[in-house]
């Protein structure tokens, strides 16, 4: 079977370069330039996407130009109920470059007329000042010194003419990213000496938008690509599933709603002043039960989100953190955010995603730190007491990062300075109640986890030191139905059947 290219397909359109897209991974593909094919479908909105490879090691972005750019997306899962499967051969990425490697290629996009949009997703790492990052640097490091360079760039060839700027949309998960990258930019700006008036026409003539994005992409299928491929005909390496649910909210003025007509597409694009309602809730309600999920389905002896969730105590487990201690906490509709943590709940229960529970767990401090520590903070402020599901799950993470499942090593994937705290705190611990303590309370009052706050909160490295000591001492199935208060016999008899 051959790899897919263009040459399979000669009667298809080459659409000029109207989005510059940093980073080619699978989301990006399977979210925004799945919606960009969409429009150009639908719309006519002729746009090409030219995708940059963010990081120099690697060669993806070179590999999706070797497929001319296209490549598939298989939507799968229920819409309305009902199960569909819809491969989309995505035809608007133009240009796969590596400006590592084409320097020159990359540094030509921003003399483009028809250039409008930048797109970015750089990780929750990318949007960050590079104090190194020079205008001469062919590129910078950074994504943000990247992009200063490619504005200046830009002013300067076209004059400064003020129909030149950009609408510049950052995809990445952190608060507020259009209004942080934009004053990155300013301070690349400054930093490098730039004149007055490039700064003037930055500022005037260049749209920084803040997005919030949601679709759960889990990447190429490795168990099913062998079937998929053989009834699509080619190889594609790139090949990627996506759920079908997807949604962008662009923080923006009205006029951008006739600039990026999405939802004339019939896609679920939201353009409004203020997002931070829709950041919260996806933040805390979704990505926050992930988080919390994964450590303690994972020590379950379970793979994967589906499994979790379709679990017995750890979907109920999952169910009630949502429901008691995640929705009390928000400030926002309260009938609104139980809908929303069914349609998630039951996006979770896709049984086509196989979203592995390591994936999830890349990182996972800085996720708590950001998805669940503020409810938990919150909650034990409202309602003077802690939240028990979310303590659980603290521990959860504390025994996870112990590196063992059984007779597994645990993938863990995270800062080396926070797997070396975890190293050095459990290579002393000596299985007692008394070490569980300490244990505990020394991570939780490390600046590397949570910047140190968990420390202060009254109770909580108790409470959670009790959890990693029996999670410790009986497991995690035994410690979960306990916390569900099934009895010491219920559980052996359960046990004895398995
Ligand atoms: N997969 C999902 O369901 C999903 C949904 C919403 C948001 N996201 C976000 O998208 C990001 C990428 O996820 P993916 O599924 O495409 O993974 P992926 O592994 O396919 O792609 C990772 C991308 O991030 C880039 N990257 C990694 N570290 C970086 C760094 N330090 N600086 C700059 N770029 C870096 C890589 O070069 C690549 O382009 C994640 O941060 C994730 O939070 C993913
Ligand atoms: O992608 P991460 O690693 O930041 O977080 C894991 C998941 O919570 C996340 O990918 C969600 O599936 C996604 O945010 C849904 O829109």
């Amino acid at each position: 079977m051959s790899i897919l290219s263009r040459q399979t397909r000669q009667e298809r359109t080459n659409y000029p370069v109207k989005v510059v897209q940093f980073g080619d991974g699978n989301f990006m593909r399977a979210f925004a330039d799945w919606q960009i094919h969409i429009m150009n479908n639908k719309l006519g909105w002729n746009a090409g996407v030219a995708v940059l490879q963010n990081r120099a090691g690697g060669v993806s972005a070179e590999q999706l130009q070797e497929q001319n750019g296209l490549f598939t997306v298989c939507v799968e899962g229920f819409r309305d109920g009902q199960a569909v499967r819809e491969y989309t051969l995505v035809e608007s990425v133009v240009q796969g470059i590596n400006p590592y490697t084409n320097y020159e290629a990359y540094a030509e996009l921003a003399v483009l007329p028809d250039l409008r949009f930048v797109l970015s997703n750089t990780t929750e790492a990318g949007i960050m000042y590079a104090e190194e990052d020079r205008l001469e640097d062919q590129p910078q490091g950074s994504f943000p010194g990247k992009l200063t360079a490619l504005l200046y760039r830009r002013y300067q060839h076209f004059n400064g003419d003020p129909g030149k700027g950009l609408i510049i949309i950052p995809c990445e998960l952190i608060e507020r990213n259009g209004g942080t990258l934009r004053g990155i930019v300013l301070r690349h700006a400054e930093k490098w000496g730039l004149e007055e008036p490039f700064i003037q026409w930055l500022g005037e003539h260049n749209l920084f938008c803040s997005s919030l994005v949601d679709r759960i992409v889990s990447g190429y299928p490795q168990d099913r690509a062998a079937e998929m491929e053989a009834k699509l005909g080619y190889q594609d390496p790139f090949l990627t599933v996506a759920e079908p649910y997807h949604l962008w909210v662009i923080e923006g003025p009205d006029w951008l709603r006739a600039e990026f007509p999405a939802h004339q597409a019939g896609l679920n694009v939201i353009i409004t002043d203020d997002l931070s309602p829709y950041r919260t809730r996806k933040v805390r309600i979704l990505n926050g039960a992930h988080t919390a999920l994964t450590p303690v389905a994972y020590l379950a002896g379970l793979n994967t989100v589906e499994e979790a969730v379709n679990h017995e105590l750890c979907g109920a487990f999952v169910e009630a953190l949502i429901q008691k201690e995640i929705i009390p906490v928000l400030h926002i509709d309260e009938q609104e955010l139980r809908d929303y943590a069914d349609a998630v709940l039951e996006r979770f229960r896709n049984p086509y995603l196989r979203h592995q529970l390591l994936s999830i767990a890349l990182n996972s401090w800085s996720k708590f730190d950001a998805r669940l520590k503020p409810t938990l903070l919150s909650f034990e402020q409202q309602q003077k007491r802690l939240p028990d599901h979310m303590v659980f799950s603290l521990a959860a993470l504390i025994v996870m990062y112990k590196g063992v499942r059984g007779s597994e090593q645990i993938q863990l994937s995270d800062e080396p300075a926070v797997l070396e705290l975890f190293r050095q705190e459990w290579g002393q611990y000596d299985g007692t109640r008394a070490a569980a303590g300490q244990l505990v309370s020394r991570i939780l009052q490390n600046t590397r986890v949570c910047g140190g706050e968990l420390g202060t909160v009254a109770g909580l490295a108790e409470q959670a030191a009790d959890y990693v000591h029996e999670i410790e001492a009986s497991g995690m199935s035994r410690t979960l139905a306990q916390f569900f208060g099934i009895s010491d016999l219920l559980i052996s008899a359960q046990e004895g059947e398995e």
